[in-house]
């Protein structure tokens, strides 16, 4: 059986009054990969992580061609929820917490979206605990009075509740400040090695991203124009010129 998670074949993706975002871009994801899309402003990659999950439509958006496989199944057109339910989780920009709630009544939410009965919904929380003390520390506290990387780290919580297969995340590290940029990166390092949660995130940090994923690709004006290891990427003096600020990014 083929370990392949999810596949996007030649997606293609445009906005309304055709603005095109996407041409033809294709990726694989294997079982436990961390992969990273790395590229500048507006070269399409929330799109193609908005066109994993289908939410394109919300933005009046879509997928224009190609298609994208989830175990081999197209889901091109299956409804957001449905991702979710088959295991693709994404944790998107902007973190869309509950202002109003508390952080546990947030990671609460993604328990519920997958229909998680107590004791799975108990288990969640224990392992979003124990991967972000700050949260358990903070568990009471109204969301939207905490701290951005507090929130960044109750909204992958919340992603992890409903039990991931794949997680698709957008700019995991926008806004924070570096300790706690290194300190997200670090669990997310550490669920892809410890659970083999198989993970694909668009960042403009690339020196971060390029030390933590296995391989990375790089968009340019909607096009892959360049994928492969981590490892090898970092060394590359294009891409330190161009995304690395000239700097090699850190094993
Ligand atoms: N809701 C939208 N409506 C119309 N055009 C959009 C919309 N969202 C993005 N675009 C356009 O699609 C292209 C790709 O944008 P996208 O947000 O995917 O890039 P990005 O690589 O994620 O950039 P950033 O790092 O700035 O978020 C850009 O030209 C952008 O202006």
């Amino acid at each position: 059986m083929s370990d392949i998670v999810l596949e996007f074949d030649r997606v293609s993706a445009a906005y309304s009054g055709a603005i095109a975002a996407l041409h033809g871009v294709s990726l694989t994801l294997r079982a436990g990969d961390f992969a990273a899309l790395l590229g500048a402003n507006g070269a399409g990659k929330t799109t193609l992580l908005k066109a994993a999950s289908n939410l394109l439509p919300a933005e009046r958006g879509r997928i224009t061609g190609g298609q994208i496989l989830y175990r081999g199944e197209d889901v091109t057109r299956a409804s957001p929820d449905a991702h979710i339910r088959k295991g693709l989780v994404p944790v998107l920009e902007g973190r869309r917490l509950f202002r109003s709630l508390s952080i546990e009544e947030n990671l609460l939410t993604g328990a519920h979206g997958k229909g998680l009965g107590r004791a799975a919904t108990a288990r969640g929380l224990e392992q979003v605990y124990a991967l972000f003390p700050r949260l358990a520390q903070r568990r009471h506290a109204v969301a939207g009075l905490t701290s951005g990387g507090e929130q960044q780290m109750a909204a992958i919580g919340r992603g992890l509740m409903a039990v991931p297969e794949v997680f698709v995340l957008d700019e995991p590290s926008m806004g924070l400040a570096p300790l706690v940029v290194a300190e997200i990166f670090e669990a997310l390092s550490r669920l892809n090695r410890e659970t083999g949660l198989t993970i694909l995130l668009a960042e403009q940090n690339s020196a971060i991203a390029l030390s933590h994923a296995h391989h990375a690709t790089v968009i340019e004006n909607g096009r892959s124009v360049l994928a492969g290891p981590a490892a090898e990427l970092r060394q590359r003096p294009d891409i330190q010129a161009s995304y690395l600020g000239g700097q090699v990014a850190p094993a």
